[in-house]
């Protein structure tokens, strides 16, 4: 980490492909007859979970310079796996899978990492066993999963969460039944799994904040070309913004509105940014160019905003250190259900430099703070990617080595996370 300090960062990066996007591409190219091209899938420690799952049922896949092709024998033909699944550190592929067996009427068994062992699961168990599923979880809420195939019927189902995980593990159980699969959300979450089911051919529509899918149609393969990652881009756009002289460009970045909350953010902060959106269909997608900020402005962050920058929250606290008064975030308690409880792991590790939190069971208030000689301190990264990166944006912005427990689950999401940096870094 070294050779990134005394830095400003400047040029351009391709960020990695969306991981969101890719899990589905992987899922819903397993599932439909023939060849599915994927250009530009994010290949990280959880999509490369999806491909071994979509193999174990019958899916082969090969690797091409660009690209990633999906062959599937078609759905009928795909069988139960014979052992366990493994789905490592990914809730997305956990979720969406005990969906799309179910819905397959497969047979399975899955489980994951300790801590996706300690993931809420029936938050999807419950609208699946009212489709006629028999799911058995561990305490009843917990992996390991077990799917026993039993007849389905559609639902009509009120979200309790947003979750775009629950709601497409709900698409994925309804998607050849006859009939209409209805899902209604308070505050909407990422549509990706809408987007893509559309392209295979599905009869999927959304009215206002709910869902509506004619279940029965045969899915036809559609080739997916996957943006660059909001989420993963959040960490280089935060350092830009953070760190004097800075002026980067992050190319290709999903743009999709259920997911460019922190563009809102930026907005309302007054960062210097600007956007380049490229002309396509489906996915929407652009440029994003930030430079280096003075006198931002606080954030308030909680309501319909949340799920469309969930994942990006561990890292914009770190701007709020940046602001000229209080930020807050409320109605964030999904938070404390990921990898790790991210408010406790973000409260915890910034407590350690002084940071001072107002903390809430959804959310927290935290005041503006500089960045304190942190050589002396060991920080925790929860096996949580997003708190590692976080906790590294933290330390290179305040042009710092970190000394961080494990480090490793950067590969979760952004194995190049570093050489990214590096391709970045100018001398100041
Ligand atoms: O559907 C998806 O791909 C995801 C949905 C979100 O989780 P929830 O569905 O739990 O909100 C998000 O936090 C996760 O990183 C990916
Ligand atoms: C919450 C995340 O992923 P998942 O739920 O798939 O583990 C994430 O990537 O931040």
């Amino acid at each position: 980490m070294k050779e990134l300090l005394n830095s400003k960062f400047t040029g351009s990066v391709s960020v990695p492909g969306d991981k969101s996007i890719t899990h589905r591409a992987m899922m819903l190219g397993a599932l439909t007859k023939g060849e599915t091209k994927i250009t530009a899938p994010l290949i990280s420690d959880d999509t490369l979970r999806t491909l071994a799952c979509m193999e174990a049922l019958g899916a082969t896949s090969r690797k091409t310079e660009n690209d990633y092709i999906i062959s599937s024998p078609g759905r009928d033909q795909l069988k139960s796996p014979e052992a366990q699944l493994y789905t490592g550190n990914s809730g997305t592929t956990t979720r969406l899978l005990t969906g799309l067996i179910t819905g397959l009427g497969l047979n399975a068994s899955m489980n994951g990492d300790s801590s996706i062992e300690k993931r809420p699961m029936d938050r999807v168990a419950a609208p699946l066993r009212e489709m006629g599923a028999d799911i058995t979880l561990k305490d009843d809420k917990y992996p390991p999963i077990q799917i026993q195939s039993s007849p389905l019927h559609t639902i009509e189902y009120i979200m309790p969460v947003a979750s775009a995980q629950v709601k497409s593990a709900i698409l994925f159980a309804g998607l050849f039944l006859d009939g209409k699969t209805i899902i209604h959300e308070e505050s909407p979450s990422r549509n990706h799994s809408e987007l893509m089911l559309s392209q295979f051919g599905a009869d999927i529509k959304t009215e206002g904040n709910s869902v509506i899918l004619n279940g029965g149609r045969e899915l036809v393969n559609s080739d997916i070309v996957v943006p660059g990652d909001i989420s993963s881009a959040a960490f280089l756009m935060v350092l830009a913004a953070i760190t004097p002289d800075s002026d980067i460009t992050l190319n290709n970045v999903s743009l999709n509105d259920s997911r460019s909350g922190i563009i809102d953010v930026f907005e309302d902060m007054g960062v210097d940014f600007e956007i380049t959106r490229h002309n396509n269909s489906g996915e929407l997608y652009g440029d994003i160019r930030v430079k280096y900020t003075e006198n931002l402005k606080p954030f308030n962050i909680s309501g319909d905003l949340i799920p469309r920058l969930i994942d990006e929250i561990p890292v914009l606290t770190l701007l709020a250190l940046s602001a000229d008064g209080e930020s807050r975030v409320d109605d964030a308690e999904e938070l404390r259900f990921k990898e790790t409880d991210r408010i406790r792991a973000v409260v915890d590790e910034l407590n350690k430099i002084g940071v001072s939190f107002d903390e809430r069971e959804d959310g927290y208030t935290v005041k503006p703070a500089e960045i304190p000689d942190i050589s002396k301190i060991s920080f925790k990264g929860y096996h949580d990617h997003r708190i590692i990166m976080m906790l590294i944006i933290m330390a290179i912005s305040s042009n710092q080595e970190i000394h961080i427990d494990d480090p490793s689950a950067i590969s979760i999401s952004y194995p190049n996370f570093l050489d990214d940096l590096k391709s970045i870094r100018g001398d100041k």
